[in-house]
């Protein structure tokens, strides 16, 4: 599990902390350029008919009011029943425009929300491809890049529609709050204010809501993490032996628990202050419609005009409420987006800076090569040195977390030594780009992908210029001994794993002997086994270690193994023990001198009877 697993598990954070993140000055404009941008005629439309329908409830009260005096002329009969259905007429014309306005603007919004998706999803995407390893190890980068992408489909389509509403708001206040006006200077005002504690309750504990759920992304993801082993295929046999469920479900609920907790607090106080405000909103109202009547009963205003005021108080209640709303939906989306900037904005590691390597590798160079962790405290390599040149073998030997898989992570480009050098044919490789020398390279790693795509896509995904090529695809498969490729049904076109209908799954030894055919089928000078042997049974393992050998004659090979027989083939072996190298040499050499290595191979040895003995 990335940023460690459930021994890491930090506990349920506070949901009233602050959030660490703030809107810039320019958060809106650029997010508003990247709406435009997604599809300048929907956002138009969308504009368009979204302000042309605000002005619609006044227009709506206004006839309404008209026809209603009409009305009660009619009963003292000075009206003509032609009048009536021309105000009805001019009604019915209103509801029909304001359908139809609401269907283009339904349509504008779906079409610019799916182009939205579609745009920010590709830069987050792009985004993503462009970011080195180091940055995915990182569990806040992780965390920002997730969150970008879990909430793509919502959230910039969100900023886009609620700004164009607060306009939209403006123009309907201004309009129903001029008729309102005409009944009484005092009403708007009244009307205005009966709105705002209801409005400012919802506001205040929205944001709360996006803070908690913010706090919540790191422990969301944990728990996540935890389900995700109770429903994956692969960790079932392991889960069902050890009998861990009962624990896993324990660590999901408490996270659950912990969730539940922040939310019942900010739901209880939310109810608290929402009756408050309500009762508030009641009582201006209430005096309102008191002071109002008081002007009908003096024969001041028409029935008419009571319908603008009591039609008018929800319209009016409604846009404020709305128009406050969109204000706080404005600032939750926009602390999305801020997160999706600062995800945007992170250095890229272009991995085509630098002169371009060409041509094969024949000797490289480890010069007191060290190398930490970002935001670590420890070296995990120091002054590594060591020489290999083409057509040799180097094996890296030592316990768990001597630092073997690092080495190879630094030959390979992933990232870049902390002190030292690395010569590639007596160059630094620092000078040329990484995607370059990585062309140079194949590799298979201890965790190799098992990629849920043919069996032809998994292997020629290593040089995808060459797709096509069959015949090589076939003699890779052949070097790396996966005749089981053979007997599937679809031979090289048939989909593997669970994930998709008709896929077929293979075994660990059969899915690393696809990783090692990915690993031949690209063209490299130098190749690195990290645990090439691990799922192979011991047949397999000697096939193996024989094809490498073949291959390895007019290249550079590494090796990283903790099985002796096989580490033991490599013409020079580097015994590193915390992250320092502390024996080199052949395997006779190294047993000759009775260090380390010559100790961990007798204790190997031995375990395998009298024949493993040297
Ligand atoms: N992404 C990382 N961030 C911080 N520390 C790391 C990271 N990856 C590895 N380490 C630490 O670096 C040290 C060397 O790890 P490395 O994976 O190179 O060991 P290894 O010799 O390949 O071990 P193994 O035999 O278990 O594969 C370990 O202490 C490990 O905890």
């Amino acid at each position: 599990m990335r940023g460690g697993g459930p021994d890491s598990m930090r506990p349920v954070r506070d949901a009233k902390g602050g959030a660490g993140v703030s809107i810039r000055p320019g958060d809106l404009l650029d997010t508003l350029k990247i709406v435009w941008t997604a599809s300048p005629r929907h956002t138009l439309t969308y504009a368009a008919t979204s302000l042309l329908g605000s002005a619609l409830p006044a227009a709506n009260l206004y006839v309404g009011k008209l026809l209603l005096d009409e009305v009660a002329r009619s009963v003292q009969g000075n009206v003509t029943y032609q009048s009536l259905l021309t105000l009805l007429a001019f009604q019915v014309g209103l509801t029909v425009l304001g359908s139809l306005l609401s269907t283009f603007q339904g349509a504008a919004q779906q079409l610019l929300g799916d182009s939205l998706q579609h745009g920010v999803s590709r830069r987050i995407l792009d985004k993503a491809a462009g970011m080195s390893v180091e940055a995915f190890e990182n569990a806040e980068t992780y965390d920002k890049l997730q969150q970008a992408y879990r909430e793509v489909g919502t959230r910039p389509l969100g900023v886009a529609t609620q700004l164009i509403g607060l306009v939209g708001a403006v123009v309907t206040l201004v309009s129903v709050g001029a008729l309102i006006a005409q009944l009484g200077f005092w009403v708007l005002p009244l009307v205005l204010l009966a709105s705002l504690p209801g409005v400012w309750v919802s506001n205040r504990f929205g944001v709360e809501n996006y803070r908690m759920l913010r706090w919540q992304t790191h422990d969301a993801r944990v728990q996540n993490y935890l389900g995700s082993l109770l429903t994956s295929d692969t960790l079932v046999k392991e889960v069902r032996l050890f009998g861990f469920e009962p624990y896993l479900l324990r660590r999901w609920r408490e996270y659950y628990l912990g969730f539940r907790k922040q939310l019942e607090d900010i739901v209880r106080r939310r109810a608290l202050w929402g009756f408050g405000a309500s009762l508030l909103s009641a009582l201006l109202i209430g005096v309102a419609s008191a002071l109002i009547l008081r002007r009908a009963a003096d024969g001041m205003i028409g029935v008419g005009d009571f319908s603008v005021f009591i039609l008018g108080i929800a319209q009016v209640q409604g846009t404020v409420s709305g128009f406050l709303n969109g204000l706080s939906g404005i600032y939750q989306n926009l602390l999305y987006m801020r997160n999706l900037f600062e995800f945007l904005e992170l250095p890229d590691r272009d991995l085509n800076a630098g002169e371009t390597w060409s041509g094969p590798i024949h000797t490289i160079e480890f010069q007191d090569v060290g190398f930490r962790y970002p935001l670590t405290e420890r070296d995990v390599l120091r002054g590594v040195n060591f020489t290999v040149r083409r057509g040799q073998a180097l094996a890296l030997v030592g316990e768990n977390g001597a630092g073997k898989t690092t080495t190879v992570k630094l030959l390979t480009r992933l990232f870049e030594p902390t002190s030292g050098r690395i010569l590639l044919n007596g160059l630094d490789s620092a000078r040329f780009s990484p995607r370059s020398v990585q062309k140079e390279m194949s590799i298979i790693f201890q965790d190799f992908g098992q990629y849920q795509m043919s069996v032809r896509d998994n292997v020629a995904i290593a040089e995808v210029e060459r797709l096509a090529d069959r015949p090589g695809v076939e003699q890779a498969i052949e070097q790396a001994g996966a005749a089981f490729v053979g007997s599937l049904p679809d031979t090289l076109d048939t989909p593997l794993g669970r994930l998709f209908q008709g896929g077929r799954q293979l075994s660990g030894g059969q899915w690393q002997r696809l990783a090692l055919a990915r690993l031949y089928f690209r063209d490299a000078s130098v190749l690195v086994f990290d645990e090439p042997t691990a799922a192979l049974d011991a047949r397999a393992e000697f096939e193996t270690m024989e094809a490498l050998r073949g291959q390895a004659r007019d290249r550079i090979t590494f090796l990283i193994s903790h099985r002796f027989s096989t580490v033991r083939l490599a013409d020079h072996i580097l015994v590193l023990d915390g992250g320092v190298v502390t024996e080199a040499g052949s395997h006779a050499e190294l047993l000759a001198r009775g260090g380390k290595y010559a100790s961990l191979y007798r204790l190997q040895a031995s375990g395998y009877g009298p024949e493993g003995a040297p």
